[in-house]
Formats: structure tokens, C-alpha cells, sequence
């Protein structure tokens, strides 16, 4: 379906975004690896969420739906053979979590995607499982694949980017491994796989190595556990975006997640002079919550240090959007991960912006965008997304401040993080709707 988005007045009033993403599929993977029941409160009910949802039942759990937001998981103490392909739809995390998390158990199972996931680099994950001791049959490395798993040996694995996909994938395939798992990454990733392995039991701790310290676990079984999943900051970032850059709006974004391993993008704008406050910080699950207070501002460029892209990866697009609407420029670098998302983030947001009317301009590992202050940007594009969730809603904020209304050619995809966004945005007083 097309969307259209057009200003129409400052943005209001108060909402809570759906359930942090990241943290959703942990719940689901770790409740059916688990001996017995797991309450899960809030869980994220998106595309991806239910991919991986559909995939723990065919390894053998049971996850039914509870009462309104709670879901129940029933572990059987391990995965079993599957009788269909684990499909991952859209979804990198759940593709490389889950690949981790069968390659302990004496299976062989055949894992696929659609067809952005078919073309996302799946060797990352690959490399550290086959030293452990699975099999693949995985012509080029990608989806669709064939995992054979069995006995593992524990590793110390060198990753050579920072992804909490990969950490994920080999803590749990840590579980099921002899002697104990260490990861090591360039800089830390966000670490809701460390905190919640913790809360079903495992044996994780952290283990210092050359002055850092890393997450090491050991096998053992999980027990089954309650888990509330706070609200998505990267879903919230739109909105926050979005009443930034809009004159005079004042919003409320409740119960989100504020993990300082997921914050560069709220830290990037604090530098860039946005009014964004923390209120009634929490933290009753192993998780720190918090409600953020974001008034429109008047906003300057920024160089956000590489060391902060982890913490910022999937917030990249919007910052782009916001950076539009600042005085001067604004660098990204480190973020040439953003090539291998749903979509090459950084051609895809360049493209857009320059078809807007931004001087926005590509690097290698990032790009550039110089901003003319808040009545500056055109708008009036017609945004091909391909698909990718974050393009899309990224676009849409932008049309929700620009002179002229921005159309993005297929938003579903925005079902896969982020189910309800043009509804929650019209709660806010935004005007996005069908085009
Ligand atoms: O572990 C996770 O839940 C995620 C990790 C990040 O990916 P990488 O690990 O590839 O950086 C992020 O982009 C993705 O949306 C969710
Ligand atoms: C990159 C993302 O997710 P995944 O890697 O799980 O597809 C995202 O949600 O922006």
C-alpha cells in the first residue's frame, strides 16, 4: 500500500510504542529452548516477531497467545527435528538467533527468507557455528541453507564486526557447547541476549580480555521465566523525529527501553540540540525503562564518533531525516552495516533525500547530509522503499515537516517492526494516510 504524509500542525499528546523488537525474539527463542512455561508481557505482535514465533513451534515448543499482549511459551528443554523449513521472512535476527540456537541439537533443519533476506550475508554466522562444530549446506552463504547440528565444542570468537546477531548466535549456541563460549566484538553491541540468558538461568557472566571485558557462557539448560518486553526506542525514535522537526509539537513516548547499548540516536540528537528528558526511569525487569519528553527544537548538525554506531544501527535512516532539518552538517561514518540490511541503507536514504531536495551524499561507511534548518526542505518525492521498513517510515516523518507531502510506494513492510505506525502517528495528530 502507498502512503502519504503531509504537515498538518504541531504533534500532541501521549502514547507507548509496541514492544522492543530485539528483546521480543530473545523471549521467544530462550522460552523454547526452556524447561516449562514463560509469560511473556507486551511481546512485539509484528511479522517478524510471528516468524520467529512460527519457528520455535516447529523446533518442538508450544507458544500460544494469553490474555490481550501476554504470549506463552512452553519449552520442551531443547529443539527437535523440524518437519518444515524454518522460514524467517524478513527477518535477520531471526534468522541468525535462531541458527545459533538449533546447531547444539542433533537436527538438520532448512532455513529461508523472502527476498531481501535471501541476499543478507549469513557467513557471520556461519564461520563461528562450523568452528564450534555444525555442518551447512549453504551455496553462497545465504539463505536459503541447510544447518546440520550436533555436538559443539566451546569457542573464544574473535567477531569481526559489532553485531548482536552474531554475539546472540554463538551464546546460544554456547548453551549446548562443551567447556565455555566467549565472544569478542570491536565495540559492544546491545546486550539483551547477555541480560536475559541471565534471567532463564544460564551460566553468563562476563570474562575480561586485553582490558575489555566480554560475555562468556557455559552450558547448561535454561528454566523457564517471565518476561516483559518495554517499548522499541527504535520504533519510538520515529516519533521523536518526527516532533523534533515539526513547529511547536510536545509529545510523550512511554515505557521505552532505554538500554544505554540502544541510545546513540537519542544521545546523537542531545549533541545536535534537540529537548528530549528522561522521566520516571525504571527498571523492574533486568531492562531500564524510562518516558521521553521530546519538544520541537532548533537543531545543529553532528559527528556521531564510529565507536556509536552499534548503539544507533537501526536508527540511522531517521537521523538522516532529522539531520535534514538541522543548520549545517551532519557526518555519519562506521555504519557500513547499513549495506547489508533489509536494503542498502545508505544509497536508499541518499537517494530519497536528494529526490526531497537534500544535499545528502554517500560515503562508504556512511553518508552526508547538509541542512538548511526547519522550513528548508522540499519534499514532494515519490520514495521507492524496497521494501524496507525504516526507509519508509524514515520518509514519512520527513513528509510530515517538508512543504510539499511525501509518498512512500509500498509501506506493508512497515508491519514487519513496527504494526500500527500510521495509526500511532495519527494519535499524535500526524497526517499520514493512504495515497
Ligand atoms: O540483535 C538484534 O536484535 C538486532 C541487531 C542489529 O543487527 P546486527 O547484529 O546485524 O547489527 C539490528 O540491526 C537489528 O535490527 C536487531
Ligand atoms: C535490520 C533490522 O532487522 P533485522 O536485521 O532483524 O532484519 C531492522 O529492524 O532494522
Amino acid at each position: 500500500m502507498r502512503l502519504k504524509a503531509r504537515f498538518a500542525g504541531p504533534l500532541s499528546g501521549r502514547a507507548r510504542p509496541p514492544g522492543d523488537k530485539s528483546i521480543s525474539h530473545r523471549a521467544l527463542i530462550m522460552g523454547g529452548l526452556a524447561h516449562g512455561r514463560t509469560e511473556i508481557g507486551c511481546l512485539l505482535n509484528a511479522a517478524d516477531v510471528q516468524n520467529t514465533a512460527a519457528a520455535v513451534r516447529r523446533f518442538g515448543a508450544t507458544v500460544e497467545r494469553g490474555d490481550g499482549d501476554t504470549w506463552v511459551v512452553t519449552g520442551a528443554g531443547g529443539f527437535s527435528q523440524p518437519s518444515e523449513t524454518i522460514d524467517c521472512g524478513n527477518s535477520g535476527t531471526a534468522a541468525r538467533l535462531l541458527l545459533g540456537a538449533a546447531s547444539g541439537y542433533k537436527l538438520s533443519a532448512r532455513f529461508d527468507g523472502d527476498a531481501s533476506l535471501r541476499k543478507r550475508p549469513m557467513n557471520r554466522v556461519i564461520a563461528p557455528l562450523t568452528q564450534m562444530g555444525a555442518r551447512f549446506d549453504a551455496p553462497n552463504q545465504r539463505m536459503p541453507l541447510i544447518m546440520h547440528g550436533g555436538r559443539l565444542k566451546g569457542i573464544t570468537y574473535r567477531s569481526p564486526v559489532s553485531s548482536a546477531q552474531v554475539k546472540s548466535a554463538v551464546l546460544l549456541a554456547g548453551l549446548e557447547a562443551d567447556g565455555e563460549t566467549v565472544l569478542i566484538e570491536p565495540e559492544r553491541s546491545r546486550d539483551h541476549t547477555e541480560r536475559m540468558l541471565g534471567v532463564f538461568g544460564a551460566a553468563i557472566d562476563d570474562v575480561e580480555i586485553d582490558g575489555a571485558r566480554h560475555p562468556r557462557v557455559r552450558a547448561g539448560k535454561l528454566t523457564g521465566a517471565n518476561i516483559y518486553v518495554p517499548g522499541d526506542p527504535s520504533s519510538a525514535a520515529f516519533p521523536a523525529a518526527a516532533a523534533l522537526i515539526v513547529a511547536k509539537s510536545e509529545i510523550r513516548i512511554e515505557d521505552v527501553l532505554v538500554n544505554p547499548l540502544r541510545l546513540g540516536f537519542y544521545e546523537t540528537l542531545l549533541e545536535m540540540g534537540a529537548k528530549i528528558t528522561y522521566e520516571e526511569r525504571r527498571d523492574p525487569i533486568g531492562e531500564p525503562i524510562a518516558n521521553l519528553i521530546v519538544n520541537a527544537s532548533k537543531l545543529r548538525g553532528a559527528n556521531p564518533p564510529a565507536r556509536r554506531a552499534p548503539a544507533m544501527i537501526d536508527e540511522f535512516p531517521i537521523l538522516a531525516v532529522v539531520a535534514a532539518f538541522a543548520e549545517g552538517e551532519t557526518r555519519i561514518v562506521g555504519a557500513a552495516e547499513l549495506r547489508v540490511k533489509e536494503s542498502d541503507r545508505i544509497t536508499m536514504m541518499v537517494d530519497g533525500l536528494r529526490a526531497c531536495g537534500v544535499d545528502a551524499e554517500e560515503l562508504p561507511d556512511g553518508l552526508v547530509v547538509r541542512g538548511h534548518g526547519p522550513k528548508s526542505v522540499r519534499g514532494g518525492a515519490s520514495i521507492r522503499t524496497l521494501g524496507d521498513h525504516r526507509v519508509a517510515m524514515s520518509f514519512l516523518v520527513l513528509g510530515l515537516a517538508s512543504k510539499e507531502p511525501v509518498v512512500v510506494d509500498d509501506a506493508d513492510m512497515i508491519a514487519t517492526s513496527f504494526p500500527g505506525f500510521a495509526d500511532f502517528m495519527q494519535g499524535l495528530g500526524a497526517d499520514i494516510a493512504a495515497a
